[in-house]
């Protein structure tokens, strides 16, 4: 891999390229750089601010689910946030370490998938990827378009549970704001959905009862079909007892507990010398 000035300098520079063009999404790079075509889109859109050890659970889990081949994992940055303003000047940095999440992830499949992995080619590629569309919705008709992906039948959009709730919010979805938006989202993609029980976001129970009551028919009159609960799997997170792990916590730690990011953060980080790791995270 090269050196982390050297990828810096490669993305910082095709981030340049990307925001002059009229794209709405690219593929910056890819892990391995040549892999078949792809059936099914796995999306992990994030602000990789930075990736942490939830982002890895969440990504790993759902790839053991199906190894195959044939499927890819899209690690997504989006350069617009659907509710915070952007910080252009750290994208790079947050490039560099999706590419050590990428890395690390495909070490932690080669070691932890017990049945279906013959070889390291079966290990799903992974690429690199950005979009200036802050909304499910947008970003998924934004990868269908992409060339290389012609032959993919199906995206599963890796979430947690606060990134449902919003994605079911009326207020993103102007002038009629309706859930009817969604519709295009829903016939043809899924949402794998991790759960994440806080006092903020309720219990595991009041988590399902959200996806029940959508089944119910209880978002009709917004325009939320009930079928499109099928397209919802909701998974567990942490375990009860375990500590939580947010990006925001990692940031945290940074200007305290530093050892906490031994647990919160994943092992590539390890490998960058602990000043070189501080100075990354003190640029987001
Ligand atoms: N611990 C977690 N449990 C379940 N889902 C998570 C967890 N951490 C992140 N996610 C999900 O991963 C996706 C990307 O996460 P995001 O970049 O917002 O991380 P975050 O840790 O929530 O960030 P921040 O703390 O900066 O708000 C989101 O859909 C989010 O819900
Ligand atoms: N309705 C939607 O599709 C919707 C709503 C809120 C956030 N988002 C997106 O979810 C992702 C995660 O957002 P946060 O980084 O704010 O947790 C971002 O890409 C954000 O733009 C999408």
């Amino acid at each position: 891999m090269a050196s982390f000035p050297a990828l810096r300098a490669q993305y910082s520079s095709l981030l340049k390229q990307f925001a002059s063009s009229s794209k709405d999404f690219a593929v910056l790079s890819s892990v391995p750089e040549r892999s078949p075509p792809a059936k099914t889109l796995f999306v992990l859109d994030s602000s990789f601010n930075p990736p942490t050890r939830a982002h890895l659970r969440i990504a790993s889990s759902a790839l053991q689910e199906h190894i195959d081949p044939r499927s890819r994992l899209l690690l997504l940055l989006a350069t617009q946030n659907a509710d915070k303003p952007s910080k252009p000047a750290s994208f790079e940095d947050r490039l560099v370490m999706m590419e050590l999440f990428a890395h690390d992830l495909r070490s932690h499949l080669a070691t932890s998938s017990p049945k279906g992995l013959n070889s390291k080619d079966d290990i799903p590629a992974i690429d690199i990827c950005v979009t200036k569309k802050p909304y499910f919705v947008d970003k998924a008709t934004a990868i269908e378009a992409y060339d290389c992906y012609s032959d993919v039948l199906e995206q599963i959009h890796l979430t947690g549970y606060d990134t449902l709730i919003r994605i079911f919010n009326t207020k993103y979805y102007p002038p009629e704001h309706t859930l009817q938006p969604l519709a295009s989202l829903f016939s043809k993609h899924r949402l794998r959905v991790t759960m994440r029980p806080s006092d903020e976001w309720g219990s595991r129970e009041d988590q399902e009862e959200f996806v029940r009551s959508l089944a119910r028919g209880d978002r009709e009159a917004e325009g939320g079909l009930r079928e499109w609960a099928q397209k919802i799997q909701l998974v567990e997170g942490r375990k009860p007892g375990d500590p939580s792990v947010s990006s925001t916590r990692a940031r945290d730690a940074i200007h305290g507990a530093v050892e906490d990011l031994e647990w919160l953060v994943p092992e590539k980080f390890k490998d960058l010398h602990l000043t070189k790791l501080e100075l990354l995270f003190m640029l987001l």
